[in-house]
């Protein structure tokens, strides 16, 4: 029987991660291509024992003690649970008794996750249009969602720091494609936000088209983040953005962000959020896409997202070799 193992120590997980990668093989059932648009198909859960993570994870397991400290409120008490997001790597017939699921996310760990402190960031460039972005090969995830989402914050508490990207009350904030590269060999990249429901008119901007130049034009693009507010009910808007990257063969990963955020003003708790937008966009996914639960104040699940990262830009790595 399928057992989760969805509370241990990433401390104790890291160094173990960082071992050798597996060559990438044809079979793998997440394509991604440098120059090429994404494939994308989720596979069943059907992990193997003999893969090489396999005794990284139950040695993380056997030792599942506490989840990473973070400061601040707790995060909800309820995980939701959904269908698992089986990384690249994971062979399609495998088969095992056990797994590792990153906590607070259906994101299964794999064979290519590691590596994934972060060292070094620098600002790299703000650019008005994607043809205007950097040009030289270097992987990167792209943060989008709703203006006022907490993208810039996200970015800032991936990287540790505070002011990194520049964040605000006011929703419209960031207005260029800004490109922030991490350890001298990736970049993150902070765009504007959509929907501008409170936003002044002088903050908004035709999303539209300057932003799907970037998602349709950039071969570098490892994946997305879309981030999506737990702390309110699910939006149309997010919906339609999601189903437009979907139908563009963009591979994106759901990343929920104000999870501290535990009572609402509509009353619903993020877990309860969260579940019913997954409700939603299963009508449109055949397999689940990566999702997890994060909150900028208190820390939750940026170890685990930069893990989660670390395992599509390290198979994007071998892929490019
Ligand atoms: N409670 C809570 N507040 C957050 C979180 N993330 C962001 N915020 C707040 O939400 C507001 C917007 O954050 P930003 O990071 O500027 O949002 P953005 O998506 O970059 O906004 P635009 O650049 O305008 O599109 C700020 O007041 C943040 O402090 C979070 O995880 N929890
Ligand atoms: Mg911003």
């Amino acid at each position: 029987m399928l057992m989760l193992r969805s509370r241990f120590n990433l401390q104790t997980l890291a160094p173990l991660l960082t071992s050798p990668r597996p060559s990438p093989s044809s079979s793998l059932p997440f394509l991604l291509h440098r120059r090429r648009r994404r494939n994308l198909s989720f596979s069943a859960l059907r992990p193997d024992p003999s893969a090489p993570y396999a005794a990284a994870a139950a040695a993380a397991a056997a030792t599942a003690a506490a989840p990473p400290k973070s400061k601040g409120p707790p995060p909800p008490a309820g995980v939701v649970r959904t269908a698992l997001f089986v990384p690249p790597g994971v062979p399609r017939d495998a088969g095992a008794a056990e797994m590792v699921v990153l906590p607070g996310s259906n994101i299964v760990v794999g064979p290519y996750a590691g590596d994934a402190r972060i060292r070094e960031v620098e600002f790299a460039k703000s650019s008005p249009r994607a043809r205007d972005c950097p040009r030289d090969d270097r992987p990167e995830f792209a943060v989008i969602g709703r203006s006022n989402v907490g993208k810039s914050s996200l970015i800032n508490a991936l990287v540790r720091k505070k002011d990194v990207a520049l964040t605000s009350k006011k929703p419209g904030k960031t207005q260029l494609i800004n490109h922030f590269l991490i350890n001298k060999s990736w970049y993150i990249v902070d765009l504007p936000g959509y929907g501008f429901a409170n936003a002044p008119e002088s903050a908004r901007m035709d999303w539209s088209s300057f932003t799907k130049g970037y998602f349709l034009n950039r071969n570098t693009l490892v994946g997305v983040l879309l981030l999506v507010d737990a702390s309110v009910p699910p939006q149309q808007i997010d919906l339609d953005c999601a189903n437009w990257l979907g139908r563009n063969n963009i591979g994106l990963t759901f990343v929920f962000t104000k999870c501290d955020k535990v009572k609402s003003a509509k009353g619903r708790r993020p877990d309860e959020n969260i579940k019913h937008f997954q409700d939603l966009i299963s009508k449109y996914y055949k397999d689940p896409p990566p999702w997890i639960m994060t909150s900028s104040v208190t820390g939750l699940g940026r170890d685990e997202l930069l893990l989660h990262m670390s395992q599509l830009r390290n198979y994007w790595d071998n892929e490019a070799a």
